[in-house]
């Protein structure tokens, strides 16, 4: 740990971002290249993330805090509904905003949606980030840019790949312009200020996803019940962790033909896990139906889904 504070050097600048854009276009792809190292989850599947997870940029002059909200989309559930009231409220308490559209797709009423409710965000900078360029014609960017142009007011225009790394850093300098000057929020070395047992639990959910069909992935939840180090081995650590589904017939797909699909997930977890831990994992995770929980308060507490 180092100290935070007296050892600042002239004009740090230390503050928070968020990337804004529809599911799917890379912003938890984005913040982990500009972090460095895992810590969003990502899948090919759309509103993957459900928590403001926090990466964190470290720099010789500045630290960026960055928050990585869910896509913005239309309430269907209540479970929607609390996702769109902490995009909003985390949108206010940054010092900066990234809109990312990709460039591989035309613009669309996603994009216009979203840029609608930044307009009305106040005075917030936001800096349009187009992602995915490595999937996308140089001329084909160039207009993407344009086009991006036209939906707001913007402090910078910047197209990158998380995919090959072009312009990364640029887009973690155009954003730390925006920080006020100031003392790390965080020590060194922190990347993350999620606590492990929900990354474990995230890393889990996204082995859960890999392959399942469309509606699955909004009706998996994972909680970890309990992890800690085996005793007399501190190289072991054991996990006990449920996933959660809404129907049986979601239970059965999750556990695949005699078990072999669940085996998959675990083992795939498992490896994710042993990475961010620095250890061997034990894990014992459980599959249990926990009727509609999405429209259920109760069970949305339960799962960390807060008011
Ligand atoms: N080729 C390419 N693929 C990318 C890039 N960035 C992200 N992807 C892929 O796009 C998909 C979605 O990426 P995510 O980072 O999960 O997207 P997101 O915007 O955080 O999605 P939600 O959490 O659903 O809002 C994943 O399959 C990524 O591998 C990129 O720069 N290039």
């Amino acid at each position: 740990m180092t100290s935070l504070g007296n050892t600042t050097p002239e004009g740090f600048r230390s503050g928070f971002a968020c990337f804004i854009g529809r599911p799917n276009v890379g912003k938890s792809t984005l913040m982990n290249a500009l972090v460095g190292t895992k810590v969003a989850i990502t899948s090919s599947r759309p509103q993957t993330t459900r928590r403001a997870i926090r990466g964190i940029v470290h720099r010789p002059d500045a630290q960026l805090v960055v928050v990585d909200t869910p896509g913005l989309h239309k309430p269907r559930t209540l479970l929607g509904e609390r996702l769109d009231s902490l995009v909003r409220s985390t949108l206010t308490e940054v010092d900066v905003i990234g809109f990312c559209v990709p460039a591989d797709q035309p613009v669309g009423p996603g994009d216009r949606f979203i840029a609608r409710e930044l307009a009305n965000v106040g005075r917030t900078p936001i800096v349009a980030i187009v992602t995915k360029t490595d999937l996308a014609p140089p001329e084909k960017v160039a207009q993407q840019l344009m086009a991006v142009g036209e939906l707001g007011e913007f402090a910078d225009i910047v197209p990158c790949s998380a995919a090959d790394g072009f312009q990364v850093d640029l887009v973690g300098d155009l954003l730390i312009r925006h920080l006020p000057e100031g003392h790390a929020l965080y020590p060194e070395g922190d990347l993350t200020d999620e606590p492990e047992h929900v990354l474990v639990a995230e890393l889990i959910r996204e082995a859960a996803l890999e392959g399942v069909r469309d509606e699955l992935p909004h009706s998996i939840a994972v909680l970890v019940d309990e992890m800690g180090p085996r005793e007399d081995r501190e190289d072991l650590t054991d996990i006990y962790a449920h996933l959660y589904v809404e129907r049986p017939s979601q239970k059965g797909i999750i556990i695949g033909h005699k078990g072999s699909r669940l085996r998959e997930v675990g083992q795939s977890a498992r490896k994710q896990i042993e990475a961010l831990l620095g250890t061997k994992v034990y894990l014992d995770l459980r599959i249990k139906v926990l009727k509609d929980w999405q429209r259920d308060p109760k069970q949305l507490r339960r799962l960390g889904f807060d008011d």
